[in-house]
């Protein structure tokens, strides 16, 4: 774990969060002097921080600093909603997000998403899997078996379901719903799992197996998980970004961010001093 210069002594504080880099890490995202505004309010201010590949990313912070908007800017789902504006660069496989040129479905795909409460369609547990794929052209029965089982499989919710794939989803207890909800975002191949408070609707039984799902799930995907539980924040994620109105106080190891923050903002935040 190193810093992005070449003399650590001259390290100006202000800049470490801007400046950590894990150089033995892949990196999925470069985001780059990111600024978004709500019509006149801006949500995001110069947030620049780099994502690594295949760990677990964590955006703490307290109601309202922008972390499920930075989220949704990811894969630009947060312009769904009118008058957002912004700039600056957010850089995946070697393309910036918001180059016109970005086909939005396939940013999506590799770019998924699960949300807060778990929002299965009104349709069986089979089709809620198989849905991506068909948009995205499966049609072939024995195919879309396949992904649905390995997807159902890789969230340990196979056994669970496999004698009632035709039954509407909607039956499933909120954690089942919450697994289901990720096979689905698993079928169509993403690369990155964005997850916006995902256990934050569960009970402790369930969210514990979301946690563990999460652990197991870095093997293959990069996670960028936001969270208002700093417990958890603390036992699944390599790295943490703390928020604060809208910008990036600090972002470093998980391990640092709990146990040695750089700014004093961030140890009131993690020893529950406000937020
Ligand atoms: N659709 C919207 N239209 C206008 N302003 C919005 C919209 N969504 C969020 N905002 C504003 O952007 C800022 C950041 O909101 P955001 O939801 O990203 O924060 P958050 O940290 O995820 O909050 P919470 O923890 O409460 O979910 C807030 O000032 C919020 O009021």
């Amino acid at each position: 774990m190193t810093l992005k210069i070449a003399d650590p002594v001259k390290l100006d504080l202000d800049k470490k969060n801007e400046l950590f880099e894990d150089t033995h890490a892949n990196k999925v995202f470069e985001v780059e002097c990111l600024n978004l505004w709500y019509g006149q309010n801006q949500a995001l201010k110069d947030v620049n921080l780099t994502i690594n590949e295949k760990q677990v990313t964590a955006i703490i912070g307290p109601s309202g600093c922008g972390k499920s908007t930075f989220l949704k800017t990811l894969n630009r789902m947060v312009e769904l909603t009118p008058n957002v504006r912004t700039d600056g660069e957010i850089i995946y496989h070697h393309v910036n997000v918001f180059d016109p040129s970005v086909n939005l479905v396939e940013l999506r795909s590799a770019i998924g998403m699960v949300f807060q409460n778990p929002n299965p369609f009104a349709k069986s547990i089979f089709d809620n899997v198989a849905f991506g794929p068909r948009i995205h052209g499966v049609k072939n029965k024995f195919k879309l078996r396949e992904i649905v089982e390995k997807s159902l499989k890789q969230v340990a919710l196979w056994d669970e379901v496999k004698d009632r794939l035709n039954d509407n989803a909607l039956g499933l207890s909120g954690g089942q719903q919450q697994r289901l909800c990720i096979a689905r975002c698993l079928a169509v191949g993403p690369e990155v799992i964005l997850m916006d408070e995902p256990t934050s609707a569960l009970d402790p039984v369930s969210t514990a197996k979301i946690e563990e799902l999460i652990g197991e799930l870095k093997e293959h995907y990069s996670i960028v998980v936001v969270t208002h539980n700093m417990q958890q924040a603390a036992r699944i994620s390599d790295n943490t970004a703390f928020f604060l109105h809208g910008e990036v106080i600090e972002y470093d190891r998980t391990d640092r961010v709990f146990s040695l923050p750089s700014d004093p903002r961030t140890k009131d935040y993690v020893s529950g001093r406000f937020g």
